[in-house]
């Protein structure tokens, strides 16, 4: 079985349980009171090469990676260093993230949130949605494709922008077959662990020019945000770096001063 199998078989046992305990009904009415979504897209398509900020606590490949007591506190030194979304892990056994960090974060922000974790089930886009997410990552390599479809329509459907992650030739063609909008190339591969960066400049080219490119995994400094910009990057996905550093906002800002370089895109 491969981590991302494991880690799935994990998320579908956690899931069943939450489902016990709230129906979809319950889950759909309170995703009626949340706030309005964010409009993420519109934010990754501004100026400069954007940062999308990722609270991490803990993740397969690293084990422990920060303790992060306080998801908000962080998001909210992500958002002042210039973030243009903040994405939560809300999976629990391996990256030790919840919904509530989700909710949390969310109230304290005012840009748009991603729900980073492994959707295989519409019930959890409604969940997204319910505890605040204006974006939902899909991973293809999680899905098969009529899955995939069904979810990245319902998830527009319900008001979060699709995000749909892909390793893969054929991955990309998948996630552009399913109508993403916006597409992350992840330089992690999801069963090896393995970090190879150069993924991104061999599959960027096969996105479409109006899908949005974000480059997910890897980044340890703005040297690595000006590479995937270079090969086509519109925004990078950054976590571990950032939780581990000392100084967060800092960090996230240098990567955005970088990403402002006016060599770089000027939005479209
Ligand atoms: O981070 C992992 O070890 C991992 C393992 C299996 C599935 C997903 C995993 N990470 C999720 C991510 O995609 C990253 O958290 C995100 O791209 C940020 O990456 P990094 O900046 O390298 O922490």
């Amino acid at each position: 079985m491969s981590v991302l199998d494991e880690i799935i078989e994990g998320v579908r046992a956690d899931l069943a349980e939450r489902q016990r305990e709230t129906s979809l009904d319950d889950l759909k009415a309170r995703a009626e009171q949340a706030p309005a979504p964010r409009d993420a897209l519109a934010a990754l398509r501004g100026q400069g090469v954007g940062v999308i900020a990722e609270v991490k606590r803990s993740s397969p490949s690293k084990g422990a990676l920060a303790a992060i007591a306080d998801p908000a506190a962080l998001a909210r030194d992500y958002e002042a260093g210039g973030a243009k979304i903040i994405s939560v892990l809300t999976e629990g056994r391996r990256f030790g993230g919840s919904l509530a960090d989700l909710a949390d974060v969310r109230a304290s922000v005012d840009i748009a949130v991603l729900r980073k974790d492994f959707i295989v089930t519409s019930y959890q886009l409604w969940e997204a949605r319910a505890y605040g997410a204006d974006v939902a990552l899909l991973i293809v390599a999680a899905l098969d494709q009529d899955a995939l479809v069904s979810l990245v329509e319902r998830a527009e459907s319900i008001g979060l922008l699709p995000l749909v992650e892909a390793h893969t030739e054929e991955e990309v063609a998948r996630a552009v077959d399913a109508g993403a909008k916006v597409i992350g190339i992840n330089a992690r591969d999801l069963k090896t662990l393995r970090v190879d960066r150069d993924v991104f400049a061999r599959l960027a080219p096969l996105v479409p020019k109006d899908v949005v490119r974000i480059a997910e995994s890897g980044v340890r400094g703005p040297h690595d945000l000006l590479a995937y910009a270079s090969a086509g990057a519109d925004a990078v996905l950054v976590g571990e770096s950032l939780v581990r550093g000392r100084d967060p906002r800092a960090a996230v800002a240098d990567l955005v001063a970088a990403g402002a370089h006016p060599a770089l895109r000027q939005g479209s």
